[in-house]
């Protein structure tokens, strides 16, 4: 049998806790906080001991805690969860400890006993942010162009299969956009790879700056970029794709200096009711890009019109 710690040495063991712990009642009383005390990573808590959640924490994050302890006294078994906090979040704090926000991951046990006649649980706070900055580092990197920071294509085909089940569901439209510049090739034959570097990342500026909160762009790879525009038919998309169009060619003439480059073509088409999947939309606006080029580039062509000419396969 382990042998019985003297309670001094009981209590300077949970002091020495690497992270923070807090016994929380059920109706969200702070009955003892242990550990945490490297200002690195917590805030002193030790100010919050006898007070309550509600009284302590924003409203709405301490309606969230008291929901977490409630889940785990019903429960009885360990559940982890994930939250952040500022130091603003909670009143009566020290100055010492972090100044940003902090991620937590919250280990959370129903305790066997009673504290202070209530159900009650034991809370361990791990402060996680190193990696929660990673994961988002992480997640960045998988999701976006390194170039110009748009969407790749990954996460466009990922954002327009969960459109395309919105589409499937309340017939709602979206309209997207394929274009591509006219002989890129030449301007990085003509003025270098790092000018064509250029030309790509101000194209990218352009559609960010036009773009609605709610539409999404993306860089496919190379020249060829993707708008996609919920919400949005292709006959309504159909102006401002012009306009996008006559802004970036107009930027192309500057950046090109005149070479025969400076021009856009596009595909529009929109999600259509029988679409099988996201794959029928794309292969219909690549194929009206195609149409666009070989009909002379400069120029938009909507699927309808794309429809009634060959096509590249
Ligand atoms: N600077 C730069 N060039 C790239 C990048 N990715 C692809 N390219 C170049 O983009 C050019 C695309 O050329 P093509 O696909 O032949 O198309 P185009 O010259 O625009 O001709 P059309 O589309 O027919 O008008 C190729 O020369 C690629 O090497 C990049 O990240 N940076």
């Amino acid at each position: 049998m382990q042998p019985i710690m003297p309670m001094d040495q009981m209590h300077a063991v949970l002091s020495a806790m690497p992270d923070l712990v807090f016994i929380l009642t059920r109706s969200g009383r702070y009955s003892a906080v242990y550990g945490g005390t490297d200002a690195r990573y917590y805030h002193d808590g030790s100010s919050l001991i006898g007070m309550r959640i509600a009284d302590m924490v924003v409203a709405e994050k301490a309606q969230w805690f008291l929901t977490q302890i409630e889940a785990t006294l019903q429960q009885k078994n360990l559940q982890i969860v994930e939250y952040s906090l500022a130091g603003s979040d909670v009143k009566g704090l020290t100055t010492d400890g972090p100044s940003q926000p902090i991620w937590f991951e919250g280990r959370v046990q129903a305790l066997p006993f009673q504290v202070d006649g209530e159900d009650a649980v034991l809370w361990v706070s791990s402060n996680i942010t190193a990696r929660k900055e990673l994961e988002d580092k992480l997640r960045l990197l998988s999701e976006t162009d390194p170039l110009t920071g748009l969407y790749n294509r990954r996460k466009l085909m990922a954002t327009l299969e969960a459109q395309f089940q919105i589409c499937a569901r309340y017939a709602t439209p979206t309209a997207v956009l394929i274009f591509d510049i006219d002989h890129f090739k030449r301007i990085n034959d003509e003025h270098g790879h790092q000018a064509g570097d250029r030309v790509l990342t101000a194209v990218a500026h352009v559609c960010r700056a036009e773009l609605r909160v709610t539409d999404v762009a993306a860089r496919l790879g190379g020249d060829e970029f993707v708008i996609l525009m919920p919400e949005t038919t292709q006959a309504q998309a159909a102006p401002f794709a012009e306009r996008l169009r006559m802004m970036i060619t107009e930027l192309l003439k500057v950046l090109t200096r005149g070479l025969e480059a400076g021009t856009v073509s596009a595909g529009l088409s929109e999600l259509l009711a029988g679409d099988a999947g996201i794959d029928d939309v794309m292969a219909r606006a690549d194929r009206a890009l195609y149409q666009a080029k070989r009909s002379g580039r400069n120029r938009i062509v909507l699927h309808d019109a794309a429809s009634a000419g060959s096509s590249p396969d």
